[in-house]
Order: C-alpha cells, then structure tokens, then sequence
C-alpha cells in the first residue's frame, strides 16, 4: 500500500519560449512506513516533486494520491484540508510561530482544525524527541536542533498519512542534523510513519530506505535499501539516544524486535 503515488506526473512552469519542465513523466510509488530521500542536483526537481506529492503544486499532467485519495478532484478548500489533516511538512528554517511557546507550536495544526490535541499523544511524542525541558519555550530560546524536534512533533501531532521533509538538516550543524535523522529514522521504524525526505545531502540520504535520484525532472535512478535501522552499524545507540529517550522508542530496544 502506497502512502503517496505518482502517476505520469509532469510540471511545466510557464508557457511558449519561457517554459520549464520541472518534472517529467515521474511515476512512482512511496509504500507506506518507509522513509525515502529524494535527491539530485540543483533544479533537477526535488522540490517541484515534493510540492505536487503535497498538493501544493498541480501537476501539469499526471496523477497524485495520498493515501488512495486522487488530489486531482480536490478543490482548494479540500486540498487545504487534506495537507492540515494528513500530511505533515518539516522545513529547512523550522517554521515555527515566534510568539507561540513550543507546545503551543506543536498543538497549533490539530487547533487551526478545530480540534484539541490529544493530551497524550502530545505528551509522547514530546517525550520521545527529548524536548520536554523546552516545551514553554519560545523557538528564539531554542537552538536549531531544538526547534527542529519541536517541528517534527508538529508535523506528528494529527498523525499523518506522510511527513514531507525538505533539506531538514540544512541549516544544522553535523552533529545536530545526525540526531534529526537519527529521530526521523525512529519515527519512521516505531511509529510506521512515512517520511520523505528532500536533500543535496549523500549522508542525510544514506538514512532512507531507498534513494530516489533526479536529474533534469526525471528519475535517473531508485536505490533500495540504503538506510540503516536502528541497532544497525549506521545509526549508533548513541545517534539514537541522543534523538530521544535512552531506553528507545517501543519495539526498537533490538533490532530483532
Ligand atoms: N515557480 C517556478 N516558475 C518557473 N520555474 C520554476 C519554478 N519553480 C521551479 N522552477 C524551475 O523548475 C526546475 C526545477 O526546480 P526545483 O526547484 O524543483 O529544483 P530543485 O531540485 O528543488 O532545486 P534546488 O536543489 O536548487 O532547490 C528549475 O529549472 C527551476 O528553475
């Protein structure tokens, strides 16, 4: 089961002598509870995939669903619904509300829909991402590996179909941007929580289940395989553990289990 699909998806921006074609013919399927990083050089169409996979962007031609719900006979309104319900976004600068503390942050999405958040999911997923000692901050009081955490709570609190991370280590140090990844690989492994990830990044890619590389809007190459799970040589308890709590997240305390 596909958390995300594209079928024949093209984008071409502009028209005439001034078109681009950002995406070309791109079909493909990202399985539920797997993690993908979407990669490829500078306007080969990374982000022109990410906005059509979340509905931000209309494909020119082609198909997108998310969780087998066509996009294509959204209207606005429906569209808008259905990335504040089911999809979550993590971005490079954080885009956390300065004058909202982090809980407030995090509880906003289920808010905007009118709902309250679920007091115990809030409290586990702040937990699991190590930030309760922060959460009465403001994100000025936080540091960026801080206030990413916070963001990744915010993209989980109304438990969505599919997380879209764009460069989400981009403005980290290295040793910042290994825990995220660390506590995306974690969210993907206990959670079953889909995430996909864009990147310039080889490193931040070699955590993803599988490597999708594009070039001039196609995909050049599909790289199975590549990610480690925790316990495995490439994410270190210590990655792991920095990402959250020390006795690991349910059903990662081996990797057998
Ligand atoms: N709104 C737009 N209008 C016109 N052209 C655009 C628009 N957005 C993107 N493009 C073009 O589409 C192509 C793909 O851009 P896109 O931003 O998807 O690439 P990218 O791989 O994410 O690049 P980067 O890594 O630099 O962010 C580029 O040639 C870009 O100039």
């Amino acid at each position: 089961m596909n958390a995300v699909r594209l079928d024949h998806v093209t984008k071409v921006y502009g028209t005439g002598g001034s078109a681009v074609t950002a995406l070309e013919d791109v079909s493909h399927g990202f399985a539920r509870g797997s993690f993908t990083a979407v990669t490829g050089q500078s306007g080969s169409g990374k982000t022109t995939l990410l906005q059509c996979a979340a509905g931000l962007v209309r494909p020119t031609s082609g198909a997108v669903s998310v969780g087998g719900d066509d996009l294509g006979v959204l209207g606005e309104h429906e569209l808008t619904t259905l990335r504040r319900e089911r999809i979550g976004f993590v971005f490079q600068t954080y885009n956390l509300l300065p004058a909202l503390t982090a809980r407030e942050n995090i509880e906003l999405p289920p808010r905007l829909a009118g709902r309250a958040a679920e007091p115990g999911w809030v409290a586990e997923l702040i937990g699991r991402t190590g930030i309760a000692a922060h959460v009465d901050r403001r994100p000025h009081e936080l540091s960026g590996g801080q206030q990413q955490r916070v963001a990744i709570c915010r993209a989980l609190v109304a438990r969505p179909d599919v997380v879209f991370a764009d460069e989400p280590t981009g403005n980290l140090d290295s040793r910042s941007g290994r825990e995220i990844l660390a506590l995306l690989r974690l969210v993907v492994d206990t959670l079953g929580q889909t995430v996909i990830m864009v990147t310039h990044d080889a490193h931040a890619a070699s955590h993803a289940d599988r490597v999708l590389v594009l070039a001039d809007g196609r995909v050049a190459e599909t790289t199975e395989g590549a990610g480690p799970r925790p316990g495995s040589p490439g994410v270190t308890s210590r990655d792991a553990g920095d990402a959250g709590p020390r006795q690991g997240w349910p059903g990662v305390t081996s990797p057998a289990s």
